[in-house]
């Protein structure tokens, strides 16, 4: 290289930007240290470079390099002239590469600006430093519903809505006082459109030298935000507010959350019933099978309705009325259950009372006709099944128009209240009392164990309305009552029927003079009448003494001998009349009279054997018939015991007869009697044998000595080989049990023949005697102390 190269070189290398000549194929032809830093190549020179080395023009153009490091960008210019008589370029490169770099990173950041501000949810503004606008993005428009040209400078304020402008302004002017970030609620309206409801958020901007360059800011549309957030407070208002309850349960059931009014129907707190079920106010008055049938709806059908008991907190049952729904999340998995109940218990009270007052009379509270229609019906279907008998009795009360009259209504309400409390005091609590209406009550009687049952609860009603009335007036008054009485099956056995017939009845009693009662058919009425008569008779023999024994001997088939006799009671009167057991015994037995005789004829008949063991008469066993009643309603034993105690009468001399059918009334019980008699020492026998149900093994089960065969087998003998068969069995059974054994009624040779032939221990009957007074019986056994029949 020359020395004015040398030189040029040396000046050249001083200068920061890059010195190339290439020649017109682009062969470089010189290169400064600046050229060769720039373009990255030590060996340059006799190098071509990859850039346009002539443009055509002095003006300096902007080339990119590549290099390699990566790109690089160089202004260049270049200029024909002549290298050591060559055509040649002589190029200058200024390293542009920062600017470039900063010009590209500036147009990147500009591009994402925009499209960020093209896809942000979010309004986005610009303002100057005065808060005039000098951008708004799209969705600025889309929530102000103000265009971008309208907003800008201070048009954006008309968008603000007209209820939140001097706030929004307040609070902007503060932002730009106090240059604080702004951020509040507000809304947007622009000419009567939709209201949007925002948050703007705004803050200052500043360059490098901190001064202010504006303000940027979002809004934020919160318009769905603010409906969600109203409708939650609306149905949290009316979560809370409502009067039924709202238990809210996850999937498994456990209970999440819990609205006041849950809180005061069932009384448990939120934190009471957080994470338990539902089962906590559990009643116990469901079967298991009602809550899988629930919860087997809810699963099919997402909803079940009903009413179920539940159990407060303070241990109170109470009625619901119950809504469970599912509640399921976008997958469409259940998340939750919800419950809504109301506290029906009122409800269920008042339709009590209103079910109360359409069956009852609101005067008395008793049954009115609707509710004693159906308490017949029921009672006739249920008599139809159980064969069993009832009575409608049909009450009209006798002169009680007079106290009305005489005391006023409010006398007569006093009086009829307190009828309906008499006759509900006087009957027995499964009957049924009704008032009709008016003094008109109808009375139900059910298991009537006979048909003149009846007409002694009428009687009695009939006492008990004769007796004196004090009325709240202060007045006694009496009245009477007509009743007439219907029975079913007899008389009719529809439930219409009968209170037609009990209707018809009283009115007849009302013919008749009032204060009695009548039949619907007049052959009980007299049967009634006749039977009350009977019992009222009694009642004054028993206390006049009227009662006698008769004495029947029995005697042993095979040698004639008089080994007893049985005690038989007779009614004498006062006027001499003798009334068989028959007639009266049935009647004692209904009115439980019977154990009063029973145990007087006990008691005399312990009494005559005493005496006439005393006098020397040969020992003879007593038999005494004791009655079904008797048997289950006295205490029979210490009867007996006192009885044999008091008289001195030996316990083996007496026999009691019992029937079969008292002994099958209540088996163990029986069994438990009977031993304890027989524990006594007295003999027992089963009276009556052959017609009743009795079977071997069932007479095995109590402590029997003697069996006694029933008239109606011996009657026909010797005509009737079947009751002679039948006798023949009895006596047989009897032996392999080995009890003794007895036959009653025998009036002929024959019988007693059969009898005897048969082996038939002892028999009785008009065949040798007819029961006998104490003293003819005395004289019998005096006269015939043995009989020469079959010696
Ligand atoms: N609980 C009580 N029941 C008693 C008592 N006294 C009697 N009765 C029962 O009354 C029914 C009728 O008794 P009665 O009229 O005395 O008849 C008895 C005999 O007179 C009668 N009899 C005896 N032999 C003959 C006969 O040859 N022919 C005939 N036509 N009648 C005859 O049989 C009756 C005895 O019956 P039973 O007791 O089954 O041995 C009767 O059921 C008595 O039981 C009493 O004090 N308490």
């Amino acid at each position: 290289m020359p020395d004015s190269l040398e030189r040029l070189n040396l000046i050249l290398n001083t200068i920061t930007d890059g010195i190339l000549v290439v020649d017109i194929l682009g062969i470089v032809l010189y290169a400064n240290q600046a050229a060769i830093k720039l373009l990255e190549r030590k060996a340059i020179v006799g190098q071509t470079l990859a850039i346009p080395i002539s443009t055509g023009s002095p003006e300096p153009q902007d080339i990119n390099l590549i290099r390699p490091s990566g790109f690089a960008w160089a202004e260049m210019r270049s200029v024909p002239f002549e290298w050591e008589y060559t055509p040649a370029y002589a190029i200058v490169l200024h390293d542009i590469t920062a600017r470039k770099q900063a010009e590209i990173a500036l147009q990147h950041s500009e591009a994402l600006f925009q499209t960020l501000a093209r896809l942000a949810p979010v309004g986005i503004f610009k303002t100057d430093t005065h808060g005039k606008f000098e951008y708004v993005n799209q969705r600025w428009y889309d929530i102000s519903g103000m265009s971008a040209d309208l907003a800008l400078g201070d048009g954006w304020v008309e968008a603000i809505f007209a209820d939140d402008r001097a706030r929004v302004f307040q609070e902007w002017d503060r932002t730009t006082q106090t240059q604080t970030p702004f951020n509040s609620q507000y809304r947007f309206q622009y000419k009567n459109g939709p209201v949007h409801w925002v948050i703007g958020r705004a803050t200052a901007e500043y360059d490098q030298n901190h001064e202010l360059l504006g303000y940027i800011g979002t809004i934020t549309d919160i318009t769905d935000i603010k409906r969600n957030e109203a409708q939650l407070r609306q149905a949290a208002a009316v979560f809370e507010t409502t009067r039924e309850g709202v238990m809210i349960t996850d999937a498994n059931r456990r209970i999440q959350r819990v609205n006041r009014a849950f809180i005061e129907i069932t009384g448990y707190s939120q934190a009471e019933c957080l994470g338990k079920t539902a089962a906590l106010m559990r009643s116990g008055r469901h079967p298991r099978e009602f809550y899988v049938e629930m919860w087997a709806q809810i699963n099919l059908y997402e909803h079940w309705q009903g009413e179920i008991w539940n159990r407060r907190k303070n241990g109170e049952i109470y009625p619901e009325l119950l809504s469970i729904s599912t509640v399921k999340n976008q997958a469409g998995e259940i998340c939750n259950y919800v419950g809504v109940f109301a506290d029906i218990s009122k409800l269920k009270a008042s339709e009590q009372e209103l079910e109360y007052l359409a069956h009852h009379d609101p005067l008395t509270t008793l049954p009115n006709r609707m509710l004693f229609m159906s308490r017949l019906q029921h009672s006739i279907d249920q008599a139809q099944r159980q064969n069993c008998q009832l009575a409608v009795l049909m009450l009209d009360l006798d002169r009680f128009k007079d106290v009305n009259d005489s005391f006023g209504h409010l006398a007569g309400d006093d009086l009829l209240q307190m009828v309906a409390r008499r006759l509900n005091s006087r009957l027995r609590a499964s009957d049924t009392v009704c008032r009709l209406g008016g003094d008109e009550f109808v009375v139900l009687l059910e298991e009537l164990p006979h048909p003149e049952s009846a007409a002694r609860i009428a009687l009695d009603i009939i006492a008990t309305m004769n007796e004196a009335w004090c009325l709240s007036t202060g007045n006694e008054v009496r009245i009477g009552v007509s009743i007439g009485i219907a029975l079913f099956p007899d008389h009719s056995t529809t439930a219409a029927e009968l209170i037609q017939h009990a209707d018809t009845a009283m009115y007849q009693a009302k013919n008749e003079g009032r204060n009695c009662f009548k039949y619907f058919s007049e052959r009980l009425t007299h049967a009634a009448r006749e039977r009350i008569e009977i019992e009222y008779r009694l009642r004054l023999g028993i206390e006049k003494n009227q009662l006698r024994v008769y004495y029947q001997p029995q005697l042993e088939i095979a040698t004639g001998k008089i080994i007893g006799a049985e005690a038989l009671v007779r009614w004498q009167t006062d006027q001499g009349e003798l009334i068989p057991p028959v007639r009266f015994i049935p009647i004692a037995e209904e009115t439980g009279l019977i154990t009063l005789i029973g145990n007087w004829v006990l008691k005399e008949t312990c009494r005559q054997g005493k005496q006439w063991l005393d006098a020397g008469l040969p020992a003879l066993r007593l038999a005494v018939n004791v009655s079904s009643h008797q048997l289950m309603h006295s205490d029979l034993c210490e009867v007996v015991r006192t009885s044999l105690a008091e008289t001195g009468f030996p316990a083996h001399s007496l026999e009691l007869e019992l029937t079969e059918s008292a002994l099958m009334k209540r088996e163990k019980e029986a069994i438990e009697i009977l031993n304890n008699l027989h524990a006594l020492g007295v003999h027992l026998a089963i009276d009556d044998f052959g017609t009743g149900y009795s079977s071997l093994a069932y007479l095995k089960l109590f402590p029997l000595d003697i069996l006694k065969i029933d008239k109606s087998f011996i009657d026909d003998i010797p005509m009737a080989i079947d009751d002679m068969e039948i006798t023949a069995t009895i006596i047989a059974m009897a032996k392999t049990l080995r009890m003794k054994v007895i036959a009653e009624g025998v009036e002929t040779a024959e019988q007693l023949a059969f009898l005897a032939e048969r082996k038939c221990d002892f028999y009785q009957g008009y065949y040798t005697s007819k029961p006998l007074p104490a003293n003819e019986f005395e004289d019998f056994i005096k006269q015939h102390p043995s009989s020469p029949l079959l010696s």
